[in-house]
């Protein structure tokens, strides 16, 4: 009886073992691929990196939630509750939207230490999920390491926000607009810009788990997301690992008890809340890198 052998491991079961696998050759090849000052889009078309090409063609991609969700009275209290009294996870979805909440200034600009530590809470989140999501969480880290390197840096002053970092990065001509170089720290504009497309996404994957009432598959919700926003950015094998990602992602109920919530009208309130205070940050970001025209920043 204790000797489950591997018929009996259901589909679940051989899902868990293959796919880690598929990751780690994946990870390998594109390990490979990214060895320092070899980027995936150093493929070159017309004289410009072919990811730039790609992305001339990409318009922002207009999502419904941009809208503001109104709480009822009664549900401020619940939402307040629910925030608070996850503290026993890793994750605390709490100060992740604490965290997106303390990052837009008065002047509406973004703090980014406050930012960086709202990504931080995500790939908890993530790392939470298991291995099949090291991958990514890892990328996402990457970019939160480089902007976290310059605003520890020497000219930390000027990252305190995004408006400062774009002025002092294009004043100083750290922006690469045609390519990026080999054996260099990428900018923090283009870094950033990566961690803010990805934002969009989870803005839409989280209207979507908000939305849902109960019936939907979290991989479907994820994928759709993925192929309305994030995806548009990235090459073909990217997306393959994506997608063969959100397969293995847990269902509904196991997603609610991460983010703490119990029931349909929990899991709504708290993550169309997240979503209303992550649409305030992404516009203004994409206000800013709009104006410097900085949304292809290869
Ligand atoms: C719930 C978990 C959902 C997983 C979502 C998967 C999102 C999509 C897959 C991303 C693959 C990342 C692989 C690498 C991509 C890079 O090529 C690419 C470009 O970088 P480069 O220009 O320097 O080369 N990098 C990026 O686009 C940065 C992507 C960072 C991905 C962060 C995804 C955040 C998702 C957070 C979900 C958390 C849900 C929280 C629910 C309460």
């Amino acid at each position: 009886m204790a000797c489950q052998g591997p018929m009996k491991m259901g589909y679940h079961g051989v899902l868990r073992l293959i796919l880690p696998l598929v990751l780690l050759f994946l990870f390998l090849y594109m390990s490979i691929t990214k060895l320092p000052g070899v980027y995936l889009h150093e493929c070159i078309q017309d004289g410009k990196p072919c990811s730039q090409i790609q992305n001339d063609v990409i318009e922002e991609v207009k999502v419904e939630p941009s809208t503001s969700f109104k709480l009822d009275p009664s549900d401020v209290q619940l939402l307040e509750d629910v925030l608070k009294n996850c503290k026993q996870h890793e994750f605390q979805i709490g100060r992740m939207v604490e965290a997106f909440r303390f990052c837009v200034t008065e002047k509406k600009d973004i703090l980014l230490e406050e930012y960086l530590t709202a990504w931080r809470q995500l790939i908890k989140f993530m790392d939470a999920l298991g291995a099949v999501f090291t991958f990514i969480s890892s990328e996402a880290m990457t970019k939160v390491n480089i902007l976290q390197g310059y605003l520890n840096g020497e000219h930390g002053k000027h990252y305190r926000t995004v408006t400062s970092m774009v002025k002092y990065e294009l004043e100083n001509e750290v922006v690469n607009f045609k390519e990026l170089p080999p054996n260099h720290v990428p900018s923090g504009c283009r870094t950033l810009l990566r961690l803010h497309r990805a934002l969009k996404f989870l803005e839409v994957f989280l209207y979507n788990l908000g939305m849902s009432v109960g019936r939907d598959k979290t991989s479907e919700m994820c994928a759709d997301a993925y192929r309305k926003t994030l995806s548009h950015h990235h090459s073909w094998l990217i997306r393959q690992v994506a997608e063969v990602a959100f397969l293995a992602l847990p269902p509904l109920e196991d997603m609610y008890k991460v983010v703490c919530v119990s029931h349909h009208k929990e899991a709504k309130i708290v993550l169309l809340t997240t979503v209303d205070d992550i649409v305030k940050v992404y516009n203004i970001t994409q206000e800013v890198y709009t104006e410097h025209g900085m949304l292809d920043l290869p």
